[in-house]
């Protein structure tokens, strides 16, 4: 049954808060760049931490072509993806919306937390991570995808249709 509606405050996506989740991939966050290529190009490595070797598995680079979701939206369900991490870059940048809640049991509405993430920011979720499938704002776009290929279906889902929240962005 529908217990009213719960909507979730939208929060910048910043490193910090986003530290019991995973990663948010940007230029300049982490090691200092480094000058390669005879000073034409900068590195910025290991901007997350890809688990994606258990069981078997191999990184996978994927392009996800996502729709806008109208809004306000209904949040419809959470997923996890117990063995292995999933990073989302936008590709060209744009906003796009995070809905995550920290591993461990189906979290209750109250757990969940949303975050924007602004042009030249990506997210990388840690295994076990509960989150929204991609939420794709105004013209929708590409999203490059780097997680864990495997013969196992890695992937688990949690109903929030009954648990009635909601978001506008
Ligand atoms: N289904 C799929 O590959 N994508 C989801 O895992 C997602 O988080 O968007
Ligand atoms: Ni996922």
């Amino acid at each position: 049954m529908t217990v009213g509606q719960h909507w979730l405050t939208v929060e910048p996506l910043e490193a910090r808060a986003f530290a019991p989740f995973g990663d948010v991939i940007e230029a300049g966050r982490g090691a200092a760049p480094r000058t390669i290529n005879e000073g034409f190009a900068q590195r910025f490595d290991a901007l997350a931490r890809l688990d994606v070797g258990r069981d078997g598995g191999q990184a996978m680079l994927s392009l996800f072509r996502a729709k806008p979701r109208p809004m306000p939206f209904q949040l419809r369900l959470v997923e996890r993806h117990l063995r292995g991490s999933q990073a989302f870059i936008p590709y060209p940048p744009q906003r796009f919306l995070v809905v995550i809640a920290p591993p461990g049991p189906a979290p209750t509405r109250e757990q969940l937390r949303c975050f924007m993430a602004s042009e030249g920011q990506g997210v990388n979720y840690a295994a076990g991570t509960w989150h929204h499938p991609l939420i794709a704002l105004d013209d929708g776009g590409d999203f490059l995808v780097i997680d864990r290929h495997a013969d196992d279906d890695d992937c688990e889902e949690h109903s929030l249709l009954e648990a009635g929240v909601w978001v506008k962005a």
